[in-house]
């Protein structure tokens, strides 16, 4: 037995949720007695060693015309295969837009019992058990598969990544992917410059209460300052105020950071369902009564277009002088 983590790098660099994937199927490792082998695809830019930063010493590099474009049937079956070298029969996945594609195919190659949602480590890893978020994440429940392979998709930033000693060593592999189904991107809309939200560890969101796009100078401000996402509800973007790629919730994006500042939102249960995971909650809100209120962690009765500028200049004079 062994634990196979795949290690998803962006044009070749590899990011926290790189880190906190092999962070997790190290320490999984760890609990079971055996190794961790990750897997990366296409051509690395970034110095590999760094992973073993996280845990792990050994990673395989799988490059070739296989895996120029990302295609969920053929990383699955690279996983597969690399898994069947290497004695794995535990999968370590971070639920990220491709992990959430891959999972799934993998489950049903390998015949595994998948586990999704996960926001903790192991508590037993004989049988596998561990707690996942459900219901949109109104609920919690611990989870157990004792199914001879299986496969952990846990939520990007739930368990956190702690830098320690250590190298990873990175050698090209060969693996056979065979014949699986072929879909292409046809067309990419790169949102630039701006920190995608599933990877964000501060979150600045608007809501209705904002009044109208030509207000959302300020969100951009404070967001800029705390090196922060933006993101919105869903009325704001279907009005158009905001691109969809910002709307949080049950039909948008659930998000998970360390900080979530909602500013105009009034707490819906929709909205709550994709950002209370979030570690801290700010509700900035002019009407006390607001349900958000009851979610967050702290909170702010008083009208946006004061708070947030006097926020905003509070934490650029704390940055300043700290
Ligand atoms: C099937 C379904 C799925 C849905 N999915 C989602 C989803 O994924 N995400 C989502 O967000 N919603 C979703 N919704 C919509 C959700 O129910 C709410 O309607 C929506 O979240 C409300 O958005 P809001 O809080 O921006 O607007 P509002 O409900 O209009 O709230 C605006 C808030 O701003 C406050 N406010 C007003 N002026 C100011 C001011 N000057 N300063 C400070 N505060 C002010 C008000 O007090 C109020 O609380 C869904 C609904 C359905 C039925």
């Amino acid at each position: 037995m062994s634990v196979i983590v795949y290690l998803e790098n962006w044009e070749g660099k590899f990011k926290k949720n790189t880190f906190e994937a092999a962070q997790y199927a190290a320490k999984t490792a760890e609990m079971m007695g055996t190794e961790a082998i990750g897997v990366t695809f296409g051509d690395i830019s970034d110095d590999a060693s760094v992973i073993g930063k996280y845990g792990l010493s050994k990673v395989i590099n799988l490059k070739g015309g296989d895996f120029t474009e990302f295609n969920n049937y053929k990383v699955a079956a690279a996983l597969k295969d690399v898994a069947s070298q290497n004695g794995g029969d535990t999968y370590i996945i971070s639920g990220t837009f491709n992990g959430k594609a891959v999972a799934p195919v993998l489950a049903i190659q390998t015949e595994a019992g998948l586990i999704t949602n996960v926001i903790d480590m192991p508590s037993s890893t004989s049988p596998l058990t561990v707690k996942r978020s459900v219901f949109s994440s109104k609920g919690l429940v611990s989870y157990s598969t004792d199914v001879a392979n299986r496969i952990v998709v846990f939520i990007p930033n739930s368990v956190g990544v702690t830098e320690g000693e250590g190298s990873a060593e990175m050698s090209e592999g060969s693996v056979s992917v065979g014949d699986v189904p072929q879909s292409n991107v046809t067309d990419v809309d790169r949102v630039k410059g701006k920190i995608p939200l599933p990877e964000a560890e501060r979150v600045v969101s608007g809501g209705r209460g904002m009044k109208g796009p030509e207000n959302w100078g300020m969100i951009e401000e404070l967001a800029e300052v705390l090196d922060a996402g933006t993101a919105c509800s869903k009325p704001v973007s279907d009005m158009g105020w905001r691109p969809h790629t910002e709307h949080v919730g049950q039909t948008g994006i659930a998000i998970n950071p360390d900080l979530y500042i909602a500013i105009g939102i009034s707490g819906a249960i929709q909205h709550l369902a994709g950002v209370s995971n979030s570690k801290t909650i700010v509700a900035i809100n002019n009407d006390a009564e607001a349900p958000f209120f009851k979610a967050a962690d702290y909170g702010i009765v008083g009208d946006a277009f004061d708070v947030v500028p006097k926020l905003t200049e509070a934490i650029k004079k704390f940055k300043a002088e700290n």
